[in-house]
């Protein structure tokens, strides 16, 4: 394997991946500081308001060389921006910091990363991606302009995949499908672990809206809410021609969401970030529409519903994580 820009690059990529969807609205973004070949830190952006990758990277690379530090105490975006500027003492001038998105040149919820990065002067920023959002942009002018030493367009289209679902909702709405299955197809009964039935109420808990078919409601009576991580059940399109629906079902029941019944397709368009939770019949028709589809797979093989459908559609795998012991894969269609 060749050490290279590309390698330190994956490895923020696939950092970012791991929050992938959960930094909404906000985009996945990774960040490796690597000090004279040794790397030193890998981190990411975990959640919108929250630090950005290349902060946390930062601060642990920091840490790394200065285990006692007071730095180490510092979590606010601000104080860590504060902390690094006063006491960087040219810590960062023989680093170098790959991150998968320009850094941003704005004061948002969090201060600028292109002003930390120009104050502690790494020797070089690697950049996978430009970013696309106008109010942020200007980090690898205002890089350039301090002198910094920048490469542009390190694994791109790589990581063109990872901003994806933030080009997607900055624009318009961004649409996955995300369907549990045993290894050998089975969708009907509990199929998750408790982590990944964590991560996908996590999911509820970010998202807009939630799509699911008609008869799922009828055979599951689904709650639909967020109990695994007490976080906010989302708000639920039911796709529905029949539109009978028994209304003991708890999802019904859930305070403080809206529940539309609706066999219009169109209504997703309303909303910036939708997930749909269903299985074959509801991929067949939403198919053209949908940008990823989430696999939950768990090691299992038994006897149950399998893929016995009409649907045949072709998919390119985009990324692969684990949650714990399963599997959680990315695909978009070919
Ligand atoms: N493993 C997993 O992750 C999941 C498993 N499941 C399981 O899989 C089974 C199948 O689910 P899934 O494949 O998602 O599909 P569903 O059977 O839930 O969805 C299809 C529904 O879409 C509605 N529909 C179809 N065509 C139209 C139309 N032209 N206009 C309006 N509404 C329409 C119908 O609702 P109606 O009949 O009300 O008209 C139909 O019942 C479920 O029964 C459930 O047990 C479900 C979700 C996730
Ligand atoms: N069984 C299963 C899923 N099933 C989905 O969850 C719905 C039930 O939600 P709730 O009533 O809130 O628990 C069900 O109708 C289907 O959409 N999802 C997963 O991630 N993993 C699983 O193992």
């Amino acid at each position: 394997m060749k050490i290279d820009d590309n390698f330190y690059m994956k490895l923020a990529i696939d950092e970012a991946w791991k929050y992938q969807l959960l930094t909404y609205p906000n985009p996945a973004v990774g960040c490796t500081v690597v000090k004279n070949g040794e790397i030193l830190a890998i981190e990411a952006h975990h959640e919108a308001g929250e630090a950005h990758a290349e902060v946390n990277a930062l601060k642990a690379a920091y840490i790394k060389k200065n285990p006692n530090n007071l730095l180490k105490m510092k979590n606010s975006s601000h104080e860590i921006h504060d902390y690094l500027i006063k006491n960087h003492n040219g810590f960062f001038h023989d680093c170098e910091v790959f991150v998968t998105l320009e850094p941003c040149n704005h004061i948002g919820k969090t201060p600028a990363c292109a002003n930390l990065l120009k104050e502690i002067k790494p020797k070089r920023v690697i950049i996978a991606h430009k970013d696309i959002n106008k109010e942020a942009s200007g980090g690898c002018e205002s890089l350039n302009e301090a002198g910094i030493e920048i490469s542009l367009g390190c694994m791109e289209k790589v990581a063109y995949n990872l901003l994806y679902p933030f080009i997607k909702w900055r624009s318009g709405t961004f649409i996955f499908f995300k369907m549990a299955m045993t290894l050998n197809g089975s969708i009907d009964g509990n199929i998750s672990s408790n982590q990944t039935l964590a991560l996908t109420h996590t999911l509820r808990d970010k998202i807009d809206l939630m799509l699911i078919g008609g008869n799922t409601v009828r055979s599951d009576k689904p709650t639909l809410d967020a109990r695994y991580i007490v976080g906010r059940a989302p708000n639920v399109m039911i796709y529905s021609k029949n539109k009978v629906f028994d209304n003991s079902i708890p999802l019904f029941k859930v305070p403080n969401r809206e529940v539309i019944i609706s066999d219009d397709l169109f209504k997703l368009l309303d909303y910036k970030f939708v997930m749909v939770e269903g299985t074959y019949s509801l991929m067949e028709i939403l198919k053209e529409r949908i940008d990823f589809v989430v696999l939950l797979v768990s090691p299992k093989i038994r006897k149950g519903l399998n893929a016995l459908n009409d649907i045949d559609q072709d998919f390119e795998i985009i990324h692969e994580n684990m949650i714990g012991k399963e599997k959680i894969i990315y695909l978009k269609r070919k």
